[in-house]
Protein backbone atom coordinates (compact mmCIF):
# COMPACT_ATOMS: atom_id res chain seq x y z
CA UNK A 1 0.00 0.00 0.00
CA UNK A 2 0.98 3.56 -0.53
CA UNK A 3 2.11 5.93 1.74
CA UNK A 4 -0.86 8.72 2.81
CA UNK A 5 0.75 12.08 2.37
CA UNK A 6 -1.22 14.79 3.56
CA UNK A 7 -2.81 17.41 0.97
CA UNK A 8 -2.10 20.76 1.39
CA UNK A 9 -5.10 22.18 0.68
CA UNK A 10 -4.76 25.47 -1.52
CA UNK A 11 -0.86 26.29 -1.04
CA UNK A 12 -0.03 24.77 -3.93
CA UNK A 13 -2.33 25.97 -6.64
CA UNK A 14 -3.41 29.14 -5.99
CA UNK A 15 -5.60 30.58 -8.88
CA UNK A 16 -3.54 33.78 -9.01
CA UNK A 17 -0.60 31.60 -10.02
CA UNK A 18 -2.66 30.03 -12.52
CA UNK A 19 -4.95 32.51 -13.93
CA UNK A 20 -3.86 33.87 -17.48
CA UNK A 21 -7.28 34.92 -17.95
CA UNK A 22 -9.25 33.36 -20.32
CA UNK A 23 -8.16 33.13 -23.83
CA UNK A 24 -8.70 36.50 -25.94
CA UNK A 25 -9.61 37.00 -29.62
CA UNK A 26 -12.48 37.06 -31.92
CA UNK A 27 -15.48 34.65 -31.81
CA UNK A 28 -16.15 32.02 -34.35
CA UNK A 29 -19.14 29.82 -34.71
CA UNK A 30 -18.66 26.27 -34.18
CA UNK A 31 -19.02 24.32 -30.75
CA UNK A 32 -21.95 23.24 -28.97
CA UNK A 33 -23.66 26.06 -26.63
CA UNK A 34 -21.30 28.00 -26.78
CA UNK A 35 -19.04 30.25 -30.03
CA UNK A 36 -15.36 29.31 -30.28
CA UNK A 37 -12.86 32.22 -29.44
CA UNK A 38 -10.03 32.39 -32.04
CA UNK A 39 -6.85 33.17 -29.81
CA UNK A 40 -4.70 35.60 -30.27
CA UNK A 41 -0.98 35.56 -30.83
CA UNK A 42 1.74 33.78 -33.50
CA UNK A 43 -0.39 32.24 -36.44
CA UNK A 44 1.81 29.07 -37.23
CA UNK A 45 0.27 29.33 -40.88
CA UNK A 46 -1.22 25.84 -40.09
CA UNK A 47 -4.52 25.37 -40.77
CA UNK A 48 -5.66 22.23 -38.40
CA UNK A 49 -8.55 20.41 -38.16
CA UNK A 50 -9.92 21.18 -34.23
CA UNK A 51 -12.24 18.43 -32.79
CA UNK A 52 -13.80 21.20 -31.17
CA UNK A 53 -14.76 23.45 -34.04
CA UNK A 54 -15.00 19.79 -36.71
CA UNK A 55 -13.45 22.22 -39.31
CA UNK A 56 -9.87 23.48 -39.89
CA UNK A 57 -8.98 26.47 -37.95
CA UNK A 58 -5.54 28.68 -38.46
CA UNK A 59 -3.41 27.46 -35.26
CA UNK A 60 -2.37 30.40 -33.63
CA UNK A 61 -0.65 29.42 -30.17
CA UNK A 62 0.54 31.69 -27.29
CA UNK A 63 3.47 32.07 -28.59
CA UNK A 64 6.21 31.38 -31.60
CA UNK A 65 9.11 30.53 -28.38
CA UNK A 66 6.63 28.53 -26.44
CA UNK A 67 3.03 27.29 -27.55
CA UNK A 68 1.51 24.97 -24.74
CA UNK A 69 1.08 21.47 -25.37
CA UNK A 70 -0.67 18.64 -23.21
CA UNK A 71 -0.59 15.27 -24.41
CA UNK A 72 -2.69 12.21 -22.26
CA UNK A 73 0.08 9.55 -21.06
CA UNK A 74 0.03 6.17 -21.07
CA UNK A 75 -1.72 4.40 -17.70
CA UNK A 76 1.15 2.45 -16.65
CA UNK A 77 0.17 -1.71 -16.20
CA UNK A 78 1.03 -3.39 -18.96
CA UNK A 79 4.09 -2.73 -21.85
CA UNK A 80 2.86 -0.46 -24.47
CA UNK A 81 1.48 -1.87 -27.96
CA UNK A 82 1.46 -0.55 -32.01
CA UNK A 83 -2.14 1.35 -30.73
CA UNK A 84 -0.23 3.65 -28.21
CA UNK A 85 2.89 3.51 -30.58
CA UNK A 86 0.83 4.92 -33.52
CA UNK A 87 -0.73 7.57 -31.63
CA UNK A 88 2.75 8.82 -30.05
CA UNK A 89 4.73 8.65 -33.48
CA UNK A 90 1.63 10.84 -35.12
CA UNK A 91 2.13 13.28 -33.11
CA UNK A 92 5.63 13.06 -32.15
CA UNK A 93 5.71 13.58 -36.43
CA UNK A 94 3.22 16.86 -36.07
CA UNK A 95 5.55 18.09 -33.05
CA UNK A 96 8.71 18.26 -35.54
CA UNK A 97 6.80 19.98 -38.59
CA UNK A 98 5.42 22.26 -36.25
CA UNK A 99 9.03 22.68 -35.01
CA UNK A 100 11.05 22.51 -37.85
CA UNK A 101 8.92 23.69 -40.96
CA UNK A 102 6.56 26.10 -38.96
CA UNK A 103 9.39 27.64 -36.72
CA UNK A 104 7.20 26.89 -33.18
CA UNK A 105 8.64 25.46 -30.22
CA UNK A 106 6.66 23.05 -28.16
CA UNK A 107 6.36 23.00 -24.56
CA UNK A 108 5.28 19.37 -23.81
CA UNK A 109 3.57 18.03 -20.91
CA UNK A 110 2.64 14.68 -20.56
CA UNK A 111 0.54 13.41 -17.88
CA UNK A 112 1.26 9.71 -16.73
CA UNK A 113 -1.21 8.32 -15.23
CA UNK A 114 0.81 6.17 -12.04
CA UNK A 115 -2.44 5.38 -10.05
CA UNK A 116 -5.86 3.80 -11.81
CA UNK A 117 -8.04 0.88 -11.31
CA UNK A 118 -6.15 -1.20 -14.26
CA UNK A 119 -2.96 -0.82 -12.25
CA UNK A 120 -4.45 -1.83 -8.96
CA UNK A 121 -5.90 -4.87 -10.45
CA UNK A 122 -3.14 -6.15 -12.19
CA UNK A 123 -0.41 -5.56 -9.77
CA UNK A 124 -3.03 -7.43 -7.00
CA UNK A 125 -2.45 -9.86 -9.44
CA UNK A 126 1.05 -9.99 -9.51
CA UNK A 127 1.43 -9.56 -5.89
CA UNK A 128 3.48 -6.08 -6.02
CA UNK A 129 2.55 -2.84 -4.96
CA UNK A 130 0.77 -0.91 -7.62
CA UNK A 131 3.40 1.91 -7.14
CA UNK A 132 6.15 -0.50 -8.35
CA UNK A 133 3.91 -1.62 -11.16
CA UNK A 134 3.24 1.75 -12.01
CA UNK A 135 7.18 2.59 -11.84
CA UNK A 136 8.19 0.04 -13.93
CA UNK A 137 6.34 0.22 -16.98
CA UNK A 138 6.58 4.06 -16.72
CA UNK A 139 9.67 3.08 -17.20
CA UNK A 140 9.24 0.67 -19.96
CA UNK A 141 7.11 2.89 -21.66
CA UNK A 142 9.78 5.80 -21.99
CA UNK A 143 11.97 3.41 -23.12
CA UNK A 144 9.88 1.92 -25.83
CA UNK A 145 8.99 5.99 -27.25
CA UNK A 146 13.09 6.29 -27.39
CA UNK A 147 13.01 3.46 -29.14
CA UNK A 148 10.76 4.82 -31.89
CA UNK A 149 12.18 8.02 -31.93
CA UNK A 150 9.78 9.79 -29.79
CA UNK A 151 10.75 12.86 -29.00
CA UNK A 152 10.47 12.96 -24.77
CA UNK A 153 7.84 15.61 -23.48
CA UNK A 154 9.64 18.48 -22.33
CA UNK A 155 8.46 17.38 -18.91
CA UNK A 156 6.89 13.91 -17.72
CA UNK A 157 4.38 14.71 -14.89
CA UNK A 158 2.92 11.71 -12.78
CA UNK A 159 -0.55 11.80 -11.18
CA UNK A 160 0.94 10.39 -7.21
CA UNK A 161 3.33 13.20 -7.16
CA UNK A 162 0.72 15.59 -7.31
CA UNK A 163 -1.89 14.86 -5.56
CA UNK A 164 -2.19 17.93 -3.17
CA UNK A 165 -2.61 19.95 -6.19
CA UNK A 166 -5.33 17.76 -7.39
CA UNK A 167 -6.82 18.17 -4.27
CA UNK A 168 -6.60 21.95 -4.54
CA UNK A 169 -7.89 21.78 -7.95
CA UNK A 170 -11.49 19.94 -7.16
CA UNK A 171 -11.55 22.29 -3.54
CA UNK A 172 -11.79 24.85 -6.52
CA UNK A 173 -14.44 23.54 -8.46
CA UNK A 174 -16.71 22.81 -5.37
CA UNK A 175 -15.89 26.91 -4.40
CA UNK A 176 -17.58 27.42 -7.67
CA UNK A 177 -20.11 25.86 -7.65
CA UNK A 178 -19.64 22.39 -10.21
CA UNK A 179 -19.03 20.14 -8.04
CA UNK A 180 -20.19 18.44 -4.61
CA UNK A 181 -19.21 16.29 -2.41
CA UNK A 182 -21.06 13.67 -0.87
CA UNK A 183 -21.40 12.09 2.68
CA UNK A 184 -19.30 8.33 1.49
CA UNK A 185 -16.56 10.71 0.84
CA UNK A 186 -16.82 11.01 -3.30
CA UNK A 187 -16.73 14.32 -4.78
CA UNK A 188 -18.37 14.64 -8.18
CA UNK A 189 -18.74 16.91 -11.38
CA UNK A 190 -22.30 18.09 -11.12
CA UNK A 191 -23.25 18.23 -14.57
CA UNK A 192 -26.43 20.32 -14.50
CA UNK A 193 -24.64 23.42 -13.76
CA UNK A 194 -22.84 23.08 -16.97
CA UNK A 195 -25.54 23.62 -18.96
CA UNK A 196 -25.43 23.49 -22.53
CA UNK A 197 -21.85 24.00 -22.45
CA UNK A 198 -21.34 20.48 -21.77
CA UNK A 199 -20.77 18.93 -24.93
CA UNK A 200 -18.81 21.24 -26.89
CA UNK A 201 -16.41 18.96 -27.78
CA UNK A 202 -18.27 16.32 -28.42
CA UNK A 203 -21.34 18.12 -30.27
CA UNK A 204 -23.65 15.55 -29.39
CA UNK A 205 -23.93 13.69 -25.39
CA UNK A 206 -23.97 10.41 -25.44
CA UNK A 207 -26.44 8.96 -22.58
CA UNK A 208 -24.40 8.32 -19.48
CA UNK A 209 -23.63 4.69 -18.54
CA UNK A 210 -25.17 2.68 -16.87
CA UNK A 211 -24.98 3.20 -13.46
CA UNK A 212 -25.13 1.12 -10.00
CA UNK A 213 -28.15 1.43 -8.19
CA UNK A 214 -26.23 2.55 -4.70
CA UNK A 215 -24.51 5.60 -6.54
CA UNK A 216 -24.53 8.96 -4.43
CA UNK A 217 -24.17 10.71 -6.94
CA UNK A 218 -27.12 13.39 -8.09
CA UNK A 219 -27.38 12.42 -11.62
CA UNK A 220 -26.53 9.76 -13.70
CA UNK A 221 -24.00 11.62 -15.98
CA UNK A 222 -22.06 13.34 -12.98
CA UNK A 223 -19.20 12.14 -12.88
CA UNK A 224 -15.86 11.26 -10.19
CA UNK A 225 -13.43 13.93 -8.97
CA UNK A 226 -12.38 12.38 -5.93
CA UNK A 227 -13.57 8.68 -5.21
CA UNK A 228 -13.49 7.27 -1.66
CA UNK A 229 -11.02 4.54 -0.22
CA UNK A 230 -11.58 1.27 -0.79
CA UNK A 231 -10.26 -1.39 1.33
CA UNK A 232 -6.87 -2.54 -0.36
CA UNK A 233 -6.41 0.12 -2.76
CA UNK A 234 -3.43 3.29 -2.16
CA UNK A 235 -5.35 6.22 -0.86
CA UNK A 236 -4.29 10.35 0.18
CA UNK A 237 -5.83 11.96 2.75
CA UNK A 238 -8.53 15.07 1.80
CA UNK A 239 -10.69 17.45 3.04
CA UNK A 240 -13.66 14.59 1.90
CA UNK A 241 -11.58 11.79 3.78
CA UNK A 242 -9.17 8.94 2.11
CA UNK A 243 -9.22 8.67 -1.31
CA UNK A 244 -8.07 8.87 -4.92
CA UNK A 245 -8.35 10.97 -7.83
CA UNK A 246 -10.27 10.11 -10.54
CA UNK A 247 -8.65 9.96 -13.90
CA UNK A 248 -9.91 12.91 -15.70
CA UNK A 249 -8.91 15.53 -13.13
CA UNK A 250 -5.42 14.19 -13.26
CA UNK A 251 -4.90 15.30 -16.80
CA UNK A 252 -6.86 19.43 -16.29
CA UNK A 253 -4.96 19.71 -12.79
CA UNK A 254 -1.39 18.51 -14.53
CA UNK A 255 -1.68 21.05 -17.50
CA UNK A 256 -3.06 23.51 -15.06
CA UNK A 257 -0.22 23.50 -13.13
CA UNK A 258 2.19 24.07 -16.08
CA UNK A 259 0.45 26.34 -18.16
CA UNK A 260 -2.78 27.42 -16.12
CA UNK A 261 -5.79 28.96 -17.95
CA UNK A 262 -4.75 28.85 -21.52
CA UNK A 263 -3.96 25.73 -23.27
CA UNK A 264 -2.54 25.92 -26.44
CA UNK A 265 -3.10 22.26 -28.12
CA UNK A 266 -4.04 19.17 -26.33
CA UNK A 267 -3.59 15.61 -27.88
CA UNK A 268 -4.69 12.21 -27.53
CA UNK A 269 -6.46 9.32 -29.41
CA UNK A 270 -9.94 9.50 -30.52
CA UNK A 271 -11.46 7.35 -27.69
CA UNK A 272 -10.17 10.23 -25.28
CA UNK A 273 -12.66 12.64 -27.26
CA UNK A 274 -15.53 11.81 -24.73
CA UNK A 275 -16.34 11.88 -21.83
CA UNK A 276 -12.09 11.99 -21.02
CA UNK A 277 -11.36 15.20 -22.63
CA UNK A 278 -15.08 16.98 -22.75
CA UNK A 279 -14.92 16.21 -18.72
CA UNK A 280 -11.94 17.60 -18.66
CA UNK A 281 -12.66 21.21 -20.40
CA UNK A 282 -15.78 21.15 -17.92
CA UNK A 283 -13.60 20.93 -15.06
CA UNK A 284 -11.04 23.78 -15.79
CA UNK A 285 -13.51 26.06 -17.18
CA UNK A 286 -15.18 25.62 -14.08
CA UNK A 287 -11.83 26.28 -12.00
CA UNK A 288 -10.22 28.75 -14.47
CA UNK A 289 -13.67 30.16 -14.68
CA UNK A 290 -12.99 31.01 -18.03
CA UNK A 291 -14.98 30.45 -21.69
CA UNK A 292 -12.20 28.66 -22.96
CA UNK A 293 -9.71 26.93 -21.42
CA UNK A 294 -7.99 24.39 -24.75
CA UNK A 295 -7.95 25.97 -27.50
CA UNK A 296 -6.94 23.10 -30.02
CA UNK A 297 -7.79 19.48 -29.47
CA UNK A 298 -5.89 17.26 -31.83
CA UNK A 299 -7.21 13.62 -32.46
CA UNK A 300 -5.56 10.58 -33.64
CA UNK A 301 -7.55 7.70 -35.51
CA UNK A 302 -7.14 4.39 -34.39
CA UNK A 303 -4.63 1.86 -34.98
CA UNK A 304 -6.86 -1.47 -36.15
CA UNK A 305 -5.75 -4.76 -36.75
CA UNK A 306 -6.46 -5.86 -40.48
CA UNK A 307 -10.22 -6.85 -40.77
CA UNK A 308 -11.15 -6.12 -37.66
CA UNK A 309 -13.63 -2.88 -36.51
CA UNK A 310 -12.23 -2.65 -33.07
CA UNK A 311 -8.55 -1.01 -32.12
CA UNK A 312 -5.83 -2.88 -31.23
CA UNK A 313 -6.15 -2.64 -27.35
CA UNK A 314 -5.01 -4.65 -24.73
CA UNK A 315 -8.44 -5.98 -23.03
CA UNK A 316 -9.23 -7.27 -26.71
CA UNK A 317 -5.87 -9.24 -26.89
CA UNK A 318 -5.22 -8.14 -30.59
CA UNK A 319 -2.56 -6.47 -30.25
CA UNK A 320 1.37 -6.79 -30.58
CA UNK A 321 3.60 -5.05 -28.51
CA UNK A 322 5.94 -2.33 -29.33
CA UNK A 323 9.27 -4.53 -28.49
CA UNK A 324 8.03 -7.43 -30.32
CA UNK A 325 7.30 -5.77 -33.12
CA UNK A 326 11.39 -3.81 -32.98
CA UNK A 327 12.80 -6.98 -32.96
CA UNK A 328 11.99 -7.57 -36.95
CA UNK A 329 11.46 -4.40 -38.16
CA UNK A 330 13.00 -0.67 -37.36
CA UNK A 331 11.32 2.43 -35.98
CA UNK A 332 11.80 4.38 -39.55
CA UNK A 333 9.63 1.74 -41.57
CA UNK A 334 7.03 2.20 -38.38
CA UNK A 335 7.07 6.05 -38.92
CA UNK A 336 7.18 5.79 -42.50
CA UNK A 337 3.90 3.60 -41.75
CA UNK A 338 2.74 6.57 -39.93
CA UNK A 339 3.14 9.16 -42.34
CA UNK A 340 1.54 7.44 -45.20
CA UNK A 341 -2.05 7.98 -43.51
CA UNK A 342 -3.85 11.23 -42.16
CA UNK A 343 -2.88 10.86 -38.59
CA UNK A 344 -6.70 11.74 -37.66
CA UNK A 345 -7.51 8.36 -39.93
CA UNK A 346 -8.13 5.10 -38.78
CA UNK A 347 -5.43 2.55 -39.92
CA UNK A 348 -4.68 -1.08 -40.66
CA UNK A 349 -2.04 -2.54 -39.51
CA UNK A 350 -0.94 -6.11 -41.75
CA UNK A 351 2.26 -7.75 -42.50
CA UNK A 352 1.74 -6.16 -46.09
CA UNK A 353 1.12 -2.27 -44.83
CA UNK A 354 4.64 -2.70 -43.07
CA UNK A 355 6.39 -4.51 -46.14
CA UNK A 356 5.22 -1.53 -48.35
CA UNK A 357 6.71 0.72 -46.20
CA UNK A 358 9.77 -1.16 -45.63
CA UNK A 359 10.34 -1.11 -49.56
CA UNK A 360 9.26 2.33 -50.19
CA UNK A 361 12.16 3.60 -47.74
CA UNK A 362 14.44 0.67 -49.60
CA UNK A 363 13.47 2.94 -52.76
CA UNK A 364 14.28 6.47 -50.97
CA UNK A 365 17.58 5.28 -49.61
CA UNK A 366 18.39 3.36 -52.84
CA UNK A 367 17.74 6.77 -55.00
CA UNK A 368 19.84 8.85 -52.11
CA UNK A 369 22.80 6.55 -52.94
CA UNK A 370 22.58 6.50 -56.70
CA UNK A 371 22.22 9.89 -56.93
CA UNK A 372 25.99 9.97 -54.53
CA UNK A 373 27.19 7.85 -56.62
CA UNK A 374 26.56 9.60 -59.82
CA UNK A 375 27.63 13.15 -58.19
CA UNK A 376 30.37 11.07 -57.37
CA UNK A 377 31.38 10.23 -60.91
CA UNK A 378 30.48 6.34 -60.01
CA UNK A 379 27.88 5.75 -62.27
CA UNK A 380 28.55 5.77 -65.92
CA UNK A 381 26.60 8.22 -67.71
CA UNK A 382 25.95 11.48 -69.68
CA UNK A 383 23.63 14.56 -68.80
CA UNK A 384 20.57 14.82 -67.12
CA UNK A 385 18.07 17.19 -67.67
CA UNK A 386 18.74 19.70 -65.20
CA UNK A 387 16.24 22.20 -65.95
CA UNK A 388 13.62 19.36 -65.56
CA UNK A 389 15.14 18.87 -62.11
CA UNK A 390 15.38 21.93 -61.05
CA UNK A 391 11.60 22.91 -61.75
CA UNK A 392 10.44 19.66 -60.40
CA UNK A 393 12.90 20.70 -56.95
CA UNK A 394 10.82 23.81 -56.76
CA UNK A 395 6.97 22.70 -57.12
CA UNK A 396 7.78 19.59 -54.77
CA UNK A 397 9.23 22.03 -51.99
CA UNK A 398 6.17 24.05 -52.82
CA UNK A 399 4.08 20.90 -52.86
CA UNK A 400 5.17 19.79 -49.15
CA UNK A 401 4.90 23.10 -47.25
CA UNK A 402 1.11 23.30 -48.60
CA UNK A 403 0.37 19.58 -47.67
CA UNK A 404 2.04 20.22 -44.15
CA UNK A 405 0.42 23.67 -43.56
CA UNK A 406 -2.97 21.49 -44.75
CA UNK A 407 -3.47 19.80 -41.16
CA UNK A 408 -0.07 17.76 -41.61
CA UNK A 409 -1.03 16.02 -44.52
CA UNK A 410 2.29 13.92 -44.59
CA UNK A 411 0.39 11.52 -47.03
CA UNK A 412 0.54 14.38 -49.52
CA UNK A 413 3.74 15.72 -48.93
CA UNK A 414 4.86 11.79 -48.88
CA UNK A 415 3.73 11.21 -52.56
CA UNK A 416 4.97 14.43 -53.57
CA UNK A 417 8.26 13.67 -52.21
CA UNK A 418 8.00 10.30 -54.18
CA UNK A 419 6.66 11.66 -57.31
CA UNK A 420 10.51 13.76 -57.02
CA UNK A 421 12.48 10.58 -56.87
CA UNK A 422 10.39 9.25 -59.45
CA UNK A 423 12.06 11.76 -61.80
CA UNK A 424 15.17 11.97 -60.40
CA UNK A 425 15.81 8.11 -61.06
CA UNK A 426 14.23 8.83 -64.43
CA UNK A 427 16.77 11.19 -65.35
CA UNK A 428 19.17 9.05 -63.77
CA UNK A 429 18.79 6.08 -65.79
CA UNK A 430 18.47 8.03 -68.89
CA UNK A 431 22.36 9.29 -67.93
CA UNK A 432 23.26 5.81 -67.90
CA UNK A 433 22.22 4.96 -71.36
CA UNK A 434 24.03 7.82 -72.51
CA UNK A 435 27.36 8.12 -73.42
CA UNK A 436 29.85 10.63 -71.67
CA UNK A 437 29.16 13.52 -71.35
CA UNK A 438 28.72 17.21 -69.52
CA UNK A 439 27.97 16.10 -66.38
CA UNK A 440 24.87 17.95 -63.74
CA UNK A 441 25.67 16.75 -59.74
CA UNK A 442 24.81 19.35 -58.30
CA UNK A 443 21.08 20.02 -59.67
CA UNK A 444 20.79 15.54 -58.17
CA UNK A 445 22.66 17.24 -54.88
CA UNK A 446 20.25 19.59 -54.45
CA UNK A 447 17.85 16.67 -54.39
CA UNK A 448 19.15 14.43 -51.96
CA UNK A 449 19.69 17.17 -49.98
CA UNK A 450 16.13 18.12 -50.06
CA UNK A 451 15.01 14.52 -49.69
CA UNK A 452 17.24 13.96 -46.62
CA UNK A 453 16.22 16.77 -44.85
CA UNK A 454 12.72 16.37 -45.56
CA UNK A 455 12.76 12.63 -43.84
CA UNK A 456 15.23 14.23 -41.04
CA UNK A 457 12.25 16.57 -40.55
CA UNK A 458 9.88 13.86 -40.04
CA UNK A 459 12.19 12.05 -37.93
CA UNK A 460 13.64 9.40 -40.47
CA UNK A 461 17.41 9.91 -40.59
CA UNK A 462 18.63 8.48 -44.04
CA UNK A 463 21.86 9.23 -43.13
CA UNK A 464 21.68 7.13 -39.77
CA UNK A 465 20.48 4.23 -41.43
CA UNK A 466 23.65 4.00 -43.55
CA UNK A 467 25.63 3.72 -40.20
CA UNK A 468 22.83 1.86 -38.00
CA UNK A 469 24.49 -1.50 -38.30
CA UNK A 470 27.97 -0.07 -38.25
CA UNK A 471 27.72 1.90 -35.29
CA UNK A 472 29.83 1.42 -32.51
CA UNK A 473 31.89 -0.82 -34.60
CA UNK A 474 35.79 0.09 -34.59
CA UNK A 475 37.11 1.91 -37.89
CA UNK A 476 39.56 -1.03 -38.51
CA UNK A 477 36.29 -2.78 -39.28
CA UNK A 478 34.94 -0.31 -41.95
CA UNK A 479 38.46 -0.47 -43.34
CA UNK A 480 38.41 -4.34 -43.52
CA UNK A 481 34.99 -4.73 -45.55
CA UNK A 482 36.50 -1.55 -47.50
CA UNK A 483 39.26 -3.46 -48.62
CA UNK A 484 37.24 -6.93 -48.94
CA UNK A 485 34.72 -5.22 -51.40
CA UNK A 486 37.94 -3.92 -53.82
CA UNK A 487 39.43 -7.10 -53.63
CA UNK A 488 36.03 -8.36 -55.07
CA UNK A 489 35.96 -5.81 -57.50
CA UNK A 490 39.16 -6.55 -58.99
CA UNK A 491 38.09 -10.26 -58.98
CA UNK A 492 34.95 -9.20 -60.46
CA UNK A 493 36.99 -6.92 -63.18
CA UNK A 494 39.18 -9.78 -64.29
CA UNK A 495 36.10 -12.03 -64.50
CA UNK A 496 34.09 -9.65 -66.47
CA UNK A 497 37.12 -8.59 -68.94
CA UNK A 498 36.67 -12.22 -70.92
CA UNK A 499 34.23 -10.64 -72.55
CA UNK A 500 36.38 -8.59 -74.11
CA UNK A 501 38.41 -11.89 -76.01
CA UNK A 502 36.98 -12.95 -79.08
CA UNK A 503 35.83 -16.37 -81.17
CA UNK A 504 36.82 -19.49 -79.02
CA UNK A 505 39.07 -18.07 -76.49
CA UNK A 506 36.44 -16.13 -75.39
CA UNK A 507 34.26 -18.81 -74.64
CA UNK A 508 36.80 -20.72 -72.87
CA UNK A 509 37.43 -17.78 -70.67
CA UNK A 510 34.02 -17.13 -69.89
CA UNK A 511 33.62 -20.77 -69.11
CA UNK A 512 36.68 -20.98 -66.69
CA UNK A 513 36.04 -17.38 -65.04
CA UNK A 514 32.37 -17.87 -64.45
CA UNK A 515 32.98 -19.60 -60.96
CA UNK A 516 34.30 -16.39 -60.15
CA UNK A 517 31.96 -14.19 -60.60
CA UNK A 518 29.54 -16.74 -59.03
CA UNK A 519 31.86 -16.65 -56.21
CA UNK A 520 31.29 -12.82 -56.23
CA UNK A 521 27.78 -13.15 -55.80
CA UNK A 522 27.64 -15.51 -53.50
CA UNK A 523 29.97 -13.19 -51.24
CA UNK A 524 27.57 -10.00 -52.12
CA UNK A 525 24.34 -12.17 -50.97
CA UNK A 526 25.76 -13.44 -47.76
CA UNK A 527 27.47 -9.95 -46.64
CA UNK A 528 23.94 -8.69 -47.35
CA UNK A 529 23.13 -10.62 -44.35
CA UNK A 530 25.30 -8.97 -42.41
CA UNK A 531 24.28 -5.75 -43.33
CA UNK A 532 26.59 -4.86 -46.06
CA UNK A 533 25.01 -4.21 -49.23
CA UNK A 534 27.72 -4.35 -52.03
CA UNK A 535 25.91 -2.80 -55.06
CA UNK A 536 27.62 -3.05 -58.88
CA UNK A 537 26.95 -0.93 -61.56
CA UNK A 538 29.06 -2.02 -64.40
CA UNK A 539 32.84 -2.93 -63.18
CA UNK A 540 32.49 -0.41 -59.91
CA UNK A 541 31.34 -1.64 -56.54
CA UNK A 542 30.21 0.56 -53.49
CA UNK A 543 28.88 -0.60 -50.31
CA UNK A 544 26.98 0.59 -47.29
CA UNK A 545 26.16 -0.58 -44.33
CA UNK A 546 22.47 -1.01 -43.11
CA UNK A 547 19.99 -1.84 -40.29
CA UNK A 548 19.06 -5.03 -41.44
CA UNK A 549 15.50 -4.03 -39.72
CA UNK A 550 15.07 -1.69 -42.06
CA UNK A 551 15.30 -3.76 -45.20
CA UNK A 552 13.34 -6.03 -47.22
CA UNK A 553 14.03 -9.15 -46.87
CA UNK A 554 13.51 -10.03 -50.06
CA UNK A 555 15.50 -7.01 -51.46
CA UNK A 556 19.34 -7.18 -53.18
CA UNK A 557 18.24 -11.33 -54.17
N1 LIG B 1 -5.32 1.05 -31.04
C1 LIG B 1 -4.99 2.32 -30.83
N2 LIG B 1 -4.77 3.13 -31.87
C2 LIG B 1 -4.39 4.42 -31.67
N3 LIG B 1 -4.23 4.98 -30.47
C3 LIG B 1 -4.44 4.22 -29.39
C4 LIG B 1 -4.84 2.85 -29.51
N4 LIG B 1 -4.97 2.35 -28.25
C5 LIG B 1 -4.67 3.35 -27.40
N5 LIG B 1 -4.37 4.48 -28.07
C6 LIG B 1 -3.99 5.79 -27.53
O1 LIG B 1 -2.82 5.67 -26.73
C7 LIG B 1 -2.84 6.63 -25.69
C8 LIG B 1 -2.59 5.98 -24.33
O2 LIG B 1 -3.70 5.20 -24.04
P1 LIG B 1 -4.01 4.45 -22.68
O3 LIG B 1 -2.80 4.28 -21.86
O4 LIG B 1 -5.20 5.08 -22.10
O5 LIG B 1 -4.31 3.01 -23.29
P2 LIG B 1 -5.66 2.29 -23.53
O6 LIG B 1 -6.51 3.07 -24.50
O7 LIG B 1 -6.23 1.97 -22.20
O8 LIG B 1 -5.11 1.00 -24.25
P3 LIG B 1 -5.79 -0.42 -24.15
O9 LIG B 1 -7.15 -0.27 -24.79
O10 LIG B 1 -4.89 -1.33 -24.92
O11 LIG B 1 -5.84 -0.74 -22.70
C9 LIG B 1 -4.19 7.33 -25.79
O12 LIG B 1 -4.03 8.55 -26.47
C10 LIG B 1 -5.03 6.36 -26.60
O13 LIG B 1 -6.04 7.02 -27.31
ZN1 LIG C 1 -5.85 13.03 -20.22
Amino acid sequence: MLRTRGARLGSQLLPAALGLGPASGRAASGARGQEWLQPAGYDTGVKVYNSLTRRKDPLIVSSADAASWYSCGPTVYDHAHLGHACSYVRFDIIRRILTRVFGCSVVMVMGVTDVDDKIIKRANELNVSPASLANLYEEDFKQDMAALKVLPPTVYMRVTENIPQIVAFIAGIIASGHAYSTARGNVYFDLQSRGAKYGKLVGVVPDPMGEPGDSDKRHAGDFALWKAAKPQEPFWASPWGNGRPGWHIECSTLSSLVFGSRLDIHSGGIDLAFPHHENEIAQCEAFHRCPQWGNYFLHSGHLHVEGGEEKMSKSLRNYVTIKDFLRSASPDVFRLFCLRSSYRSAVDYSDGAILEARRLLHAVAAFVEDARAYMRGQLAGGPVREDVLWDRLGRTKGAVQAALADDFNTPRAVDAVVELIHHGNRELKAAAEEPRGPRSPAVLGALVSFVEQFFETVGISLAERQRAAGAGSPAALHSVVEELVRFRQTVRRFALAAGEAAGEARRRQLQERRALLEACDALRRDLSAHGVRIKDRSDVSTWELLDPRTEDPKAGR
